[in-house]
């Protein structure tokens, strides 16, 4: 193996850091505390762990933390007058709806519900024209998360190539838009591809967003290579559930110059990008200087 590895839980760790070095800032100076409400419908239990996890974060970063657990039968007017209402609370700044949704609620609708100043997922359609259109917007926490891990490791990403593997709307296309207003030359490859490795190989950088367990092999890296593998797949192997990316890790880790670990690299970044832009909410709502380094 010769990557370097790029380590997101540490990285995270020192975003979370800042952001609480600034919430305290909040405090001290104007003794006001920025607010983020998560809302999970349903007992999916990784979503739970999730939206546990991220709970206890926005605590000890000194924020206050409202957690809204509806059951799985919510109808989709019930959920609408919870945002309606979180909307409304002064002491939210940051909405979160986890997804993903039961079946009987019209996600996109739900989505667009929420006031855009206040939708840290940045999945508002207002917040992605925004973003596609080079305006200030509040940018999805998973490909921020990236951003800053390839902003720190490669300093300028000007003219370099930057392939994504996917379309998504929350990881693929977000992405696709950071990297062309960092200058690179952009390309966004997915199943329907023709000649994905030859495209992938092009890549000075590598986003790996598809969800196929180990669908990225060495093989589709150009040397040195800088790789950022957003996949979180549960796998049986060996008799144990165990977590891997998209990324084949070891054979990439050996033609890679850099590559981030499943679990351990983008996964933290997203959380820690969800605070981020909890407290970059709360800065533009009330016209205050914006954290640095935390934003696009
Ligand atoms: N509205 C919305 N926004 C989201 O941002 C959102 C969502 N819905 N639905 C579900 C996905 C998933 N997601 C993760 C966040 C952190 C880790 C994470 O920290 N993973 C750890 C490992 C955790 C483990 O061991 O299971 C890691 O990669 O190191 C994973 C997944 C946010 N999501």
């Amino acid at each position: 193996m010769t990557a370097q590895i790029i380590d997101g839980k540490n990285f995270a760790a020192r975003i979370r850091g800042r952001v609480a070095d600034h919430v305290a800032r909040l405090r001290d100076e104007r003794g006001v505390t920025p607010g983020l409400a998560v809302v999970l419908v349903g007992d999916d239990p990784a979503s739970q762990v999730y939206v546990r996890s991220k709970g206890k974060m926005t605590k000890e970063c000194g924020m206050e933390s409202f957690e809204y657990r509806l059951p799985e039968t919510t109808s989709e007017a019930e959920l609408l007058a919870l945002i309606a209402k979180l909307n409304a609370d002064g002491a939210v700044h940051g909405i979160l709806v986890q997804l993903p949704l039961p079946a009987q609620i019209d996600a996109e609708l739900v989505i667009n519900s929420i006031d855009p100043s206040k939708d840290v997922d940045g999945f508002h359609v207002s917040n992605v024209g925004r973003l596609a259109t080079g305006q200030r917007s509040m940018v999805p926490c998973t490909p921020l998360g990236c951003l800053l891990m390839l902003r720190e490791h490669c300093g300028s990403l000007s003219g370099l190539n930057a392939v994504v593997l996917g379309r998504s709307n929350i990881v693929g296309k977000p992405m696709a838009q950071l990297l062309l207003s960092e200058s690179c030359t952009v390309t966004i490859a997915h199943s329907r591809t023709r000649d994905l490795q030859d495209v992938a190989r092009r890549a000075d950088i590598l986003v790996a967003a598809v969800g196929r367990p180990e669908m990225v092999t060495g093989d589709y890296l150009k040397a040195g290579a800088t790789v950022i593998d957003v996949g979180i797949n549960r796998v049986e192997r060996d008799g144990k559930n165990r977590l891997v990316g998209d990324c084949h890790f070891e054979s990439c880790a050996s033609v890679a110059g850099a590559i981030t670990p499943v679990p351990g690299g983008v996964g933290p970044m997203t959380i820690a990008c969800l605070l981020a832009n909890t407290v970059t909410a709360y800065c533009r709502a009330h016209d205050l200087p914006e954290p640095e380094g935390l934003t696009a």
